[in-house]
């Protein structure tokens, strides 16, 4: 369900203009203005009403996430670190009838317990929601998000609880490559084991330099992990009863 109020919204591309939005490139700023292809990444994405939430890592000027709103999810919460995004934003949050919420910080540091509080979810639901983490990533420290996202996924802790998880994340084609190699594959290395130990990986997208504003020295593609089930969730703790009936 679109809400109404998008069409009057400016564009993107116009917003940026007005606010003097120049890239910053300590925060790995390239943004992507053409709507076809964030429509496209959603599409690739299968962001569907069946996700209870939606968090979106580094939403700058908001394009991706318009492309989100608009396929009538109910809950979305978008973190970026940049102040200077907010009111940009903030059209959006309005226009959207506040189903997005926004947390200005950095998501390396940030307490997940705000982004639960922002998306109002009770942990009694989080065992039966799902959850989709979206970004267009900032190049230069998208492998320490997955390190850090991995890690909490192995003990599932913060917005890592959800019982159903799908991440779908824009990264340099290089890293991309690493994250989904196979054994078979000379770009195999300790990046694709870790990934792969929990995470079942496909690239669905891939998107050459030309389309980022400004544009980087490399292609991107777009990977989704899907989290393999939890063997010590409820309902599915097969592994831990094993292990009891030894004691
Ligand atoms: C590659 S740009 C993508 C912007 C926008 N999503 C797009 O596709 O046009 C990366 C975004 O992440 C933001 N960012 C960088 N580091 C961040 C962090 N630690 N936490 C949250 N956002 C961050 C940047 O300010 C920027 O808006």
């Amino acid at each position: 369900m679109i809400p109404k109020q998008f069409p009057r919204l400016l564009a993107v591309r116009d917003l940026v203009k007005i606010y003097g939005l120049t890239a910053k490139s300590q925060l790995s700023q390239n943004f992507i203005l053409d709507k076809n292809i964030t429509d496209k990444i959603v599409k690739y994405a299968k962001i569907s009403q069946n996700d209870t939430l939606v968090v979106e890592v580094g939403p700058g000027p908001g394009l991706l996430t318009r492309s989100i709103l608009e396929t009538g999810i109910s809950n979305i919460v978008v973190i970026e670190k940049d102040g200077r995004f907010l009111p940009t934003l903030m059209q959006l949050a309005e226009a959207s009838e506040h189903t997005l919420k926004i947390i200005k910080g950095d998501m390396l540091k940030i307490d997940h317990e705000k982004i639960m509080k922002a998306a109002h979810i009770d942990e009694d639901r989080i065992q039966v929601s799902n959850l989709h983490l979206i970004g267009n990533l900032p190049f230069n420290i998208a492998s320490s998000f997955l390190v850090q996202w991995i890690k909490m996924l192995s003990d599932r802790s913060g917005i890592f609880k959800f019982s159903n998880i799908t991440m779908t994340l824009m990264f340099q084609k290089e890293v991309g490559d690493r994250i989904i190699a196979d054994t078979t594959s000379p770009q195999r290395g300790r990046m694709s084991v870790l990934v792969q130990s929990f995470c079942e990986v496909k690239k669905i997208y891939e998107v050459p330099s030309s389309v980022f504003v400004p544009r980087p020295k490399v292609d991107a593609s777009v990977i989704q992990l899907t989290a393999l089930p939890n063997p010590f969730l409820k309902g599915n703790n097969n592994n831990r009863q094993k292990v009891n009936s030894y004691k």
